[in-house]
């Protein structure tokens, strides 16, 4: 179990209670960027100025958007089938559709998962299943607020790297333009679900490693359905659980009287059944900052609990437990060129790097090793060259294992 920092945020931007705190925020989630890849984020409405609700996720809006994840991955099969997901990375992929890691799995992800794209004037950019259609603006309220929070914690980094704190938030969407930003819904049926009959629990996970393509994800859980796990510097699985301890560690990455009160927060959290949302680090944002910010491969699995030889017992006593979480990969606009990072911070990491690790950066180096004469990446390039050197790709964009 690894103890990551839970950094406490005010959505307004504004200075509110916080006594101007942002710069101790923003350097504690700069703090947890370069060294884990991986925090969580908190919000604390004392600490926000805000007219109130409506900028940041409410207990309810979290739970409702659960209710419809479980709603359309209930539907019939051949209804969410005529969704399918296509080249535009939108839409219903089944069971072992999409394999993360191609060379570590023998069979596809143990899951399902719909994506939805931008949304633009209120209105999602691709059809919607009859279980979702009526909730459209739910949708897109949510995916809005993602987007807020998102802009928020750039602004953050923004500011701990010495660069306007618009820097890379400007360069994000929706208003600035089309992205490739997805709002994604994700089920992972328990060991009791007859789809679980192929599973072998010594080979077989739920979702394969991965590092993620976008600058930033949001990643919601629900109590008691765990099962990230990040891999370590060391190169060892360490699992993240739904519920940060109150450990020193967290208890320090932010200062001040809203800042992050260990236990008091986590008593709060729980109160509210709200877990705090999980942020990583993605491919994109690891590039642009020459990999000082750590895009942190990570993996689903099966509880170990329920992998363990008692396993058929367990399933046998209904304690296996179906996961549901959801996703909102942050992508810049589309045509954002990713030119170096004009930070004193990121020049610095970049002169201290070897030539090695700047090689590696995002997977095809890092925006301040281009070669001379050459032009920057756009974002769009960016995303394409890391799909391509993931997924040997069919046609349709995405890897199939088995009908679906
Ligand atoms: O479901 C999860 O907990 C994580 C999913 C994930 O890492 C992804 O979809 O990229
Ligand atoms: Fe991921």
């Amino acid at each position: 179990m690894i103890q990551l920092p839970v950094i406490n945020i005010n959505i307004s931007g504004r200075s509110g209670n916080n006594g101007g705190d942002d710069g101790a925020v923003g350097k504690a989630m700069l703090e947890a960027a370069t060294r884990y890849g991986f925090f969580y984020i908190d919000h604390d409405d004392a600490c926000d100025d805000s007219d109130g609700g409506g900028d940041y996720f409410s207990v309810e809006d979290v739970d409702w958007m659960f209710e419809l994840s479980k709603k359309f991955f209930s539907s019939p099969r051949e209804e969410k089938a005529q969704y399918k997901i296509g080249p535009d990375n939108v839409g219903w992929s089944g069971m072992h559709t999409e394999l993360l890691d191609p060379e570590h799995q023998r069979i596809g992800d143990f899951k399902e998962a719909m994506n939805f794209g931008d949304f633009k004037d209120g209105k999602a950019q691709q059809p919607l299943p009859p279980s979702l259609a009526a909730f459209e603006p739910d949708l897109n309220r949510f995916s809005s607020l993602c987007n807020k929070t998102c802009a928020r914690i750039l602004q953050l980094l923004a500011l701990a790297l010495e660069i306007p704190q618009t820097y890379f938030a400007s360069r994000h969407g929706p208003s600035n333009g089309t992205t490739e930003s997805i709002l994604r819904f994700l089920f992972y049926p328990s060991l009791s679900s007859p789809t679980m009959s192929n599973y072998q629990h010594d080979r077989d996970v739920r979702a394969g490693a991965h590092s993620d393509y976008g600058s930033i994800t949001l990643l919601f859980q629900r109590p008691g359905q765990h099962g990230l796990e990040i891999l370590t510097p060391e190169g060892t699985w360490a699992s993240v659980p739904v519920w940060p301890s109150s450990s020193p560690s967290s208890s320090s990455s932010s200062k001040g009287e809203c800042g992050n009160g260990g236990e008091r927060d986590d008593v709060r959290a729980r109160d509210n059944r709200l877990p705090p949302i999980l942020i990583n680090i993605g491919d994109v944002l690891s590039y642009w900052t020459d990999g000082l910010l750590k895009s942190t491969v990570h993996r689903v699995v099966f509880p170990h609990s329920e992998r363990d030889p008692s396993t058929a017992t367990r399933v046998a006593a209904n304690l296996a437990q179906d996961r549901y979480s959801i996703v909102f990969f942050c992508h810049p606009v589309d045509d954002t060129e990713l030119v170096p990072v004009p930070s004193a911070v990121v020049a610095t990491h970049r002169q201290h790097q070897s030539v090695l690790t700047a090689t590696k950066v995002g997977y095809g180096g890092g925006a301040g090793s281009l070669q001379p004469g050459k032009r920057a990446l756009t974002a769009k390039e960016h995303l394409e060259q890391r799909l391509a050197a993931t997924y040997q790709f069919e046609k349709e964009g995405i890897r199939l294992t088995a009908p679906s």
